[in-house]
């Protein structure tokens, strides 16, 4: 019989396709495209060191103006071996020059937009084989000029992939035979679930692409608007993908994309053999992201919100205080998180105790043992209590309450004397 009492004893799961896999971080170009922040050239280094210390394989940036060629420069000179930093560029060889302008790039992603919408509307093509050309031509310039590449498949999953994207990666995969072939479900329509017709089907594409056009290098690149953005990267992973290309926070267009950290716990903490990323600087980088992009993090947010570590209620706490492994799925430390037992409507008498020992120690720097039938505690529970039930208060009671409380009722008022006829302190 197995137990499962520490994080430990819990077994890890496997990739069933047992490759290495990798994270390719796309904060400052997709991250940066979500409406209403700016990222200014310092966010941008201050991100790149976030990245570095998690371990984050590889990055991509826009080259087209001043201030991305800046944050390039600066981020090169801190001379990091990772994140590589790698650039982005649409189907065109004028894009493709910037890039190679930079000099110490040697690692593009090219634009090739292949939904009929986007190749016909967007792009105001006069067909498929138009676009194919030109996003081959791009390509073919990208290799020629030393250039490593991604192909960036946009629009992936709403495309004709059967009669036009696949036979279009046989041959860009002719070109560069270690082209990242990344794929890209532009707007969320992707589902995470083997057996979902095309274009759909995340799992499918990846064996597809792996197996059938012998695709060495494959990356997800997946959007949230369905809410699936992790399932699908995870899924890409599970099916043979050895890259996922995501943001921290999952910022980005509309609903964003993929969360960098989401992906990271999962690989940590989930699956076996995977000790490559060092996560304790991501609750800090969350907060420099809120104080300094202006991004609110909810507090329910995987994570990083400010309630992963937080309990309220009386079954929870009275748990927790135990043995954390009771309600805590991961010790806080591994994302430089910290424990808070708040007193709210939901807690019991055993968070109560906890916190007013915690609050005793404090004020007298003793340890001093709180029964829990105190009647001083019972007299703290019952106006707490009354706060609630007379339905005006609607937030937890806090740390500087509850040493108002305890001074009143444990250093100061003998009340509970009168009424209990008990010695006080
Ligand atoms: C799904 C994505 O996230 S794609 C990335 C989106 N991010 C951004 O757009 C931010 C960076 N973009 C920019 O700085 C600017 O849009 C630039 C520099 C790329 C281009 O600027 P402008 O020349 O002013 O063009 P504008 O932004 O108006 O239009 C975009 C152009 O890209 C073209 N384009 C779109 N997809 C592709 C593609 N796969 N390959 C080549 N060109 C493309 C569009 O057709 C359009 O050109 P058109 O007006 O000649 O049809
Ligand atoms: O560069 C890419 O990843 C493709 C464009 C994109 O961001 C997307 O398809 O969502």
């Amino acid at each position: 019989m197995k137990l499962y009492k520490t994080y430990e004893d819990l077994p890890k799961i496997k990739l069933p396709k047992g490759q290495e896999v990798s994270i390719s971080d796309s904060t400052l170009r997709d991250g940066a495209q979500m409406p209403g922040i700016v990222l200014k050239v310092d966010h941008k280094v201050k991100i790149y060191e976030y990245l570095h210390n998690i371990g984050i394989e590889k990055l991509e940036t826009f080259v087209y103006n001043d201030r991305d060629r800046n944050a390039i420069s600066m981020m090169l000179d801190r001379g990091y071996e990772f994140p590589e930093v790698t650039g982005w560029a649409r189907a065109a060889t004028s894009d493709i020059d910037l890039v190679l302008d930079i000099g110490a790039i040697e690692e593009t992603g090219i634009l090739m937009s292949v939904s009929d919408v986007h190749i016909f509307d967007k792009m105001g093509l006069p067909s498929r084989e138009a676009a194919e050309e030109k996003y081959l031509d791009a390509l073919q310039y990208a290799v020629d000029h030393g250039l490593r590449t991604r192909a960036h498949i946009e629009d992936m999953t709403r495309a004709d992939n059967t009669n036009f994207v696949y036979p279009m990666i046989k041959k860009i995969l002719e070109i560069d035979p270690k082209c990242t072939i990344r794929l890209c479900d532009t707007i969320g329509f992707g589902i995470p679930f083997v057996d979902v017709e095309e274009p759909f089907g995340i799992p499918e594409m990846v064996r597809h692409v792996k197996e059938e056009l012998k695709a060495v290098n494959i990356e997800t690149h997946c959007h949230d608007d369905f809410g699936l953005a992790v399932a699908n990267s995870i899924a890409g992973y599970w099916h043979g993908a050895n890259w996922s290309n995501v943001t921290f926070l999952g910022i980005g267009e509309r609903a964003g994309n993929a969360e960098l950290e989401k992906l990271l716990l999962f690989l940590e903490r989930r699956i076996e053999g995977f000790d490559k990323y060092d996560l304790k600087s991501l609750f800090e980088f969350a907060k420099f992201m809120e104080r300094e992009i202006g991004i609110r993090i909810p507090r329910n947010k995987s994570i990083v919100g400010n309630n992963v570590f937080a309990h309220e209620s009386g079954i929870h706490t009275a748990g927790v205080i135990k043995n954390p492994f009771t309600y805590e799925p991961y010790p806080p430390e591994v994302v430089g998180g910290k424990r808070a037992f708040l007193i709210g409507d939901s807690s019991g008498i055993e968070v109560l105790r906890f916190k007013v020992e915690d609050t005793l120690h404090d004020l007298l720097d003793v340890k001093i043992s709180v029964e829990k039938n105190d009647p001083r505690l019972r007299a703290i529970q019952a106006d707490i209590q009354n706060l609630y039930n007379n339905e005006k208060r609607v937030s937890c009671i806090s740390d500087e309450e509850i040493q108002a409380y305890v001074e009143k009722y444990f250093l100061f008022e003998p009340i509970v004397e009168k009424s209990m006829g008990r010695k006080t302190l």
